[in-house]
């Protein structure tokens, strides 16, 4: 289809977004794949066209629970730790933006089960995970798991689709497709819908009460909403913002037509969750200096407002190694609780995950109480170490509910991993210009449990070897900060749309951008929309007695809106 030159917004599918190759970065594509220095795809299947990785030797690789179990022996620990300076908010974020650039097409494990033969053995669509004998938390046997929608490239190689769309777009909040955006808005309006100012649910207002899989509800951008109350608390609060934003634009300026104010509400909510994203959130999780280094920080305000780092042969999208493993960091970082907090940032109600997941209920009921509870405790409360220990709650009895008995979020990723052919951890230490680890003492305490299960280092999964990997600043290991400074950098250079650009069509204007620069603050957003009253100023640090103390909302900067008054 040929794509509009001059539109002044994005698309909701992200297609046209670049003019030269309309599909860079549009929902429902293939994921990418790094190229090494002679310019082939980087990938590891043990055919080489599709079957799941296997040991250099061609042997199987090691079972994935034994690994989960053997790099979390909690004698060789210190088990897990909490952060002392970043907040929940920090893993709830960094969830609701990895749900932002990308999902994973995985046909549904309700309606397939493979643990079940002809199943079980049909490696092109499943590959179960074995629980051995003697474990204590899990039954031994099968567990279900169905292998992501694989789909045959150019070169006969299984590749996998991406269902959102690439960039930082808010399609968290918008839908990464034209039909989904169309039941998100209030026909004929600026708004998004509402149900008593929750998020909307088609099936009616209080029908949100069950385990939701698979017919999911409430409805928003990304239908991952109720995994965890901390999510649906996310994916609120950028639902309200929209709808604050959109209603002030419309007062400043009764003149523009509907569509007008809802594009103009689109286009701002997508600066400010690009703004925090690169300026507050991904500083604590790769570092300024890599951050730097790639060159992902905004402008500062005192040159020039606008950047421009737009090159439109980058395609932003996703690659697999940042799917599997790189962008899956936050698993360890999460609490075994998700808790109510009041106003003293003291916890009222304790809320385990085992007992939470896809519990829509704990948010949409009684007009939604307990929202502001939710949102104090992503303020109050502290984050867990980003290492090689994840909590019960995600290791044993991940999604206990729906389904009984749960699963376990280690073993998931490195069989995940491993199906998509993504390729052992050396491979990107290697090109991350990092030294292989090439004897198993190079792993430290954890080398000698890895080496009773792996034949060679070689072999070792990039989840595994990566979150071994220990920083100075508590980021995440070198590995991890190489692959998600180079995605990220991808993500702003192939935004043909981002926000610190200048263009005459759709750019901001200087004091648009500056006041955007200068005032976002992710607290004044969620302390605005959870109707929370005091809060830190950072809220993706915790609060302490002399820095970062908790203020009145009142008393946070924010983003003058009537800078966007036009005369008729
Ligand atoms: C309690 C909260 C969370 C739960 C219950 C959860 C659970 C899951 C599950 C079950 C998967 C699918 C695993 C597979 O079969 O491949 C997954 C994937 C993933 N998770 Fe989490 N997760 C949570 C929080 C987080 C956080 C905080 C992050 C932050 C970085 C994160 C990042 C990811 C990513 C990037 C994927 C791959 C997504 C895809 O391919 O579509 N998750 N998570
Ligand atoms: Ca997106």
């Amino acid at each position: 289809q040929a794509c509009d030159e001059d539109a002044k917004y994005r698309t909701f599918d992200g297609s046209c977004n670049n003019l030269e190759h309309p599909g860079f970065g549009k929902a429902n594509t293939l994921f990418e794949r790094f190229v090494n220095e002679d310019g082939d795809y980087i990938f590891d299947y043990a055919d080489g066209k599709g079957l799941p990785r296997v040991a250099q030797n061609g042997d199987e690789l090691p079972n994935a629970r034994l690994i989960s179990k053997a790099i979390m022996d909690e004698d060789l620990g210190p088990p897990i730790q909490s952060d002392r300076i970043r907040s929940a908010q920090v893993v709830s974020h960094a969830q609701l933006l990895a749900h932002d650039v990308f999902q994973t097409e995985i046909p549904s494990f309700a309606e397939n089960n493979c643990c079940e033969n002809p199943n079980k053995n049909n490696r092109d669509f499943c590959f179960p995970l074995e629980i051995p004998e003697n474990d204590k938390e899990l039954p031994p046997g099968c567990i279900n798991f169905v292998r992501a929608k694989g789909q045959i490239d150019e070169n006969g190689v299984r590749q996998q689709v991406n269902l959102a769309t690439a960039f930082v777009d808010a399609s968290v909040v918008y839908g990464s497709t034209p039909e989904l955006i169309e039941i998100l808005r209030v026909p004929d309006s600026y708004l998004l819908k509402t149900d008593d100012n929750l998020l909307p649910s088609p099936a009616g207002v209080n029908s949100c009460f069950k385990p939701v899989t698979p017919s999911r509800c409430p409805v928003a951008g990304d239908n991952r909403v109720s995994d965890v109350p901390m999510l649906s608390v996310q994916h609120l609060v950028w639902h309200r913002e929209h709808n604050r934003i959109a209603s002030e634009l419309r007062t400043l300026n009764p003149h523009w037509n509907d569509e007008t104010v809802f594009q103009e509400a689109r286009k701002i909510v997508i600066a400010l969750f690009q703004h925090i994203t690169y300026n507050d959130f991904l500083p604590l999780i790769i570092g300024k200096s890599t951050m730097k280094k790639f060159e992902l920080f905004s402008e500062d305000v005192d040159d020039d407002v606008f950047d421009d780092q737009y090159e439109d042969d980058v395609n932003p999208q996703i690659l697999d190694s940042v799917n599997v493993a790189a962008h899956r960091f936050g698993h360890s970082q999460l609490t075994n609780e998700q808790n109510f907090a009041d106003e003293n940032c003291k916890t009222v109600t304790v809320n385990k995950l085992e007992d939470i997941f896809e519990s829509p209920r704990l948010t949409q009921e009684n007009g939604g109480v307990n929202v502001p509870f939710i949102g104090r405790h992503l303020a109050c409360s502290a984050s867990n170490m980003i290492d090689n220990f994840i909590v019960d709650g995600m290791r044993n009895t991940l999604f206990r509910l729906p389904e009984a008995p749960g699963s376990d979020i280690v073993a998931r990723n490195i069989q995940r991993g491993r199906e998509h052919g993504v390729s052992g951890y050396n491979t990107w230490r290697e090109l991350c210009d990092l030294k292989p680890m090439k004897s198993f003492e190079k792993f430290g305490k954890f080398g000698k449990a890895l080496e009773e299960l792996y034949e060679d280092p070689d072999d070792v999964d990039l989840f595994v070897g990566a979150m071994l990997e220990k920083d100075p600043e508590l980021n995440v290991g070198p590995t991890f900060q190489c692959l998600l400074g180079l995605q990220y950098q991808r993500i702003k250079r192939g935004d043909r749309f981002w926000y610190e650009r200048p263009d005459e069509e759709f750019s901001f204007t200087k004091e648009q951008l500056r006041s955007i620069k200068e005032n976002t603050r992710v607290s004044k957003i969620f302390c605005r929309n959870l109707g929370i009253n005091t809060m830190q100023e950072n809220m993706f640090l915790l609060p302490q007695r002399k820095r970062n103390k908790r203020i009145p909302c009142d008393d946070i900067p924010d983003v003058d809106l009537s800078l966007w008054k036009q005369a008729p």
